[in-house]
């Protein structure tokens, strides 16, 4: 079944949003808006209820996730919510050593490297993530007709963490795995690829009403790389949770040349960073796919006046396009001021009101 078609059963309260019909390219009230990391340290609130607790146990405490979920949706009136995790919650939850460190982001104890460390990638249950499953429930509860957005990390970004052993500007590890020995890259990818769509199962099947697979650093990679070493792990994932019906959108940073495969590996809305206009990604991407995006998130520290006129400027080049779903080009910068957000999401509200 297409993401297109009316998944069986009694349609969800979430079925009929504005976010959903612009994921399903149907004509729209008014252009949905949510914003990547629009939880988080933008938001006092966030602060407040983090406060003395580690991150990754944070992802764990059901009450604390449903909160934190929620916050944005309250503040900014956004068209979705997404799950407040992070990508690495499915690794630690078959048992790999890793932390997430503030100011530095997922630390791993011991990388994998040889073949023998893929032992340590067991397969995900449930059980792994019962607090994800309990967490949803309460959320979709609460949220109403609002959706839930869940998501997981790519297999490429995954493994680019799991073989640095942490954040990588270069990724010569990850490369030098990749093209120095291919079987065992493969390998790797098709394990994380297992992995995360058997999380993306768990979240869809506790209520989430769309996922977004994020290959944040995907970017570093010519075209003919990604097809031939990446896009079949992204696309297995997305081959995995095409009966659920829900949207499934792809985003990376700094991906204007893969724009067009990243579609291909299954997206049905494809996530765009500021550095290519919408109209210009719509070409690259094809028919048939909705698109995400894509004002900087560095615009947000500019006066009121410069950030509309930089949104409306994303919305013109929008106006084309069979669906679109405003967002920033990636996520919000922590000490960006949550009311420029709040105004922004008015502002496109208003201005695509039909
Ligand atoms: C690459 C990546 C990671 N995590 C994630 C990605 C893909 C998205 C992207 O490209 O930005 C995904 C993620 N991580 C987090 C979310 C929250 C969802 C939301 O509410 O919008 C999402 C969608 C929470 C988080 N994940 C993290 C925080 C900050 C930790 C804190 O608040 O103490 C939050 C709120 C930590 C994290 N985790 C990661 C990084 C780079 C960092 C930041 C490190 C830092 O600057 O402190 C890895």
């Amino acid at each position: 079944m297409s993401a297109n078609t009316r998944p069986p059963g009694p349609p969800t309260q979430t079925y009929d949003s504005a976010f959903l019909k612009a994921c399903r390219r149907e004509p729209v009230p008014h252009t949905p808006v949510w914003f990547m990391r629009q939880a988080g340290r933008s938001l006092p609130e966030y602060l407040k209820v983090r406060e003395g607790v580690p991150m990754l146990e944070s992802c764990m405490r059901p009450e604390l996730v449903t909160e934190i979920t929620l916050q944005p949706v309250r503040r900014h009136k956004v068209d979705a919510a997404i799950y407040f995790s992070d990508i690495v919650v499915p690794l630690k939850a078959i048992g790999v050593d890793l932390d997430i460190k503030p100011g530095v982001g997922p630390v791993v104890a011991e990388p994998i490297r040889r073949r023998e460390d893929l032992a340590r990638l067991r397969d995900l249950t449930p059980d792994d993530v019962a607090y994800v499953t309990e967490a949803i429930g309460a959320l979709t509860g609460e949220l109403g007709a609002t959706p839930l957005i869940g998501f997981a990390g790519a297999p490429f970004t995954l493994a680019s963490y799991l073989v640095e052993g942490g954040p990588s500007r270069n990724h010569e590890n990850t490369k030098a795995l990749m093209y120095g020995d291919p079987g065992l890259w493969a390998d790797l990818l098709d394990r994380l690829a297992d992995i995360t769509a058997a999380f993306l199962k768990v979240q869809i099947e506790a209520g989430a009403s769309a996922v977004q697979l994020f290959d944040s650093w995907v970017g570093a990679l010519a075209p003919d790389d990604y097809r031939r070493s990446v896009m079949p792990a992204s696309a297995k994932v997305f081959d995995a949770v095409a009966g659920y019906g829900v949207p499934r959108i792809h985003f990376g940073v700094g991906t204007g040349e893969l724009l067009g495969l990243m579609g291909e590996a299954g997206a049905d809305v494809v996530g765009v960073d500021w550095r290519v206009p919408l109209d210009e990604a719509a070409r690259r991407v094809g028919p048939g796919k909705a698109l995400q995006g894509n004002l900087d998130p560095a615009v947000l520290f500019a006066p009121r006046e410069a950030v509309e006129e930089q949104a409306g400027r994303v919305l013109d080049a929008a106006a084309g396009l069979e669906g679109h779903v405003f967002n920033l080009g990636h996520g919000v910068l922590p000490t960006t001021n949550p009311d420029a957000l709040t105004r922004l999401v008015e502002y496109v509200h208003t201005r695509t009101a039909r």
